[in-house]
């Protein structure tokens, strides 16, 4: 079994979490408010700026050319793609770029930012390169099972096709394939702190979703 299939069967029953987690069934259903997308919009518009970071510090650490490109352009497809994804729908629900500036990350993502930020720095190439792989494969995954189910006319539509489009799928294959590449020359302490590590940041991912759903602000 490859090192990434079996990340994904130890992480299976969390993925499943994600998968029946009230903003992703509502999501699909087309009945999520726009109240909680909105929040959701706003803070993954933050959260695509530490993703990009994160993904270009790790295009640095790595030990190939075709690794630096490879990072470099998925930091590039974060910032520019994703987030043209985001602008529209922040047009759509009147998300003023004042609104948008002046709204803090949320605890949550100000907590999953630091993750995948300091990680990159500080970890290994390996086990940075593990801590971000739940931002591409679990979208990926939710992504297409979304789509399978999700109602007609569903005014989520273009978040939907963007995370079960091929062009975001072969990014992920890519980046799956490169951490099985990476888990092929590691030592054995080095793939157990890439579980630790894909595990925490797949924690996060259904944290990020909750807390949107949940309209999480700071308390004080
Ligand atoms: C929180 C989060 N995680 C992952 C993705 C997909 N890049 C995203 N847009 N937002």
């Amino acid at each position: 079994m490859s090192f990434t299939a079996e990340i994904w069967k130890e992480n299976s029953a969390l993925f499943e979490t994600i998968r029946t987690m009230p903003f992703n069934q509502e999501l699909a259903d087309g009945t999520l408010s726009q109240e909680r997308f909105r929040h959701y919009m706003i803070q993954d518009a933050h959260y695509l700026v530490a993703f990009g970071r994160a993904l270009a510090v790790a295009a640095g650490k790595a030990d190939n050319s075709d690794e630096v490109a490879q990072f470099s352009e998925a930091a590039r497809t974060a910032i520019i793609v994703e987030r043209s994804l985001h602008a529209d729908f922040m047009e759509q629900f009147n998300v003023s770029p004042a609104t948008f500036s002046a709204t803090p990350l949320s605890p949550t993502t100000h907590h999953y930012c630091n993750y995948l930020v300091a990680t990159s720095w500080s970890a290994s190439y390996p086990v940075a390169l593990a801590a971000l792989l739940p931002c591409f494969w679990i979208y990926a995954e939710i992504g297409r099972d979304i789509l399978a189910r999700a109602a007609k006319n569903n005014p989520y539509d273009a978040w939907i096709a963007t995370y079960a489009g091929e062009e975001f799928h072969a990014a992920v294959r890519g980046v799956i394939q490169t951490v099985d590449r990476v888990a092929s020359v590691a030592s054995a302490e080095t793939r157990r702190d890439m579980h630790a590590a894909y595990t925490h940041a797949a924690k996060l991912e259904w944290m990020f979703w909750d807390a949107a759903y949940r309209l999480e602000q700071w308390a004080v």
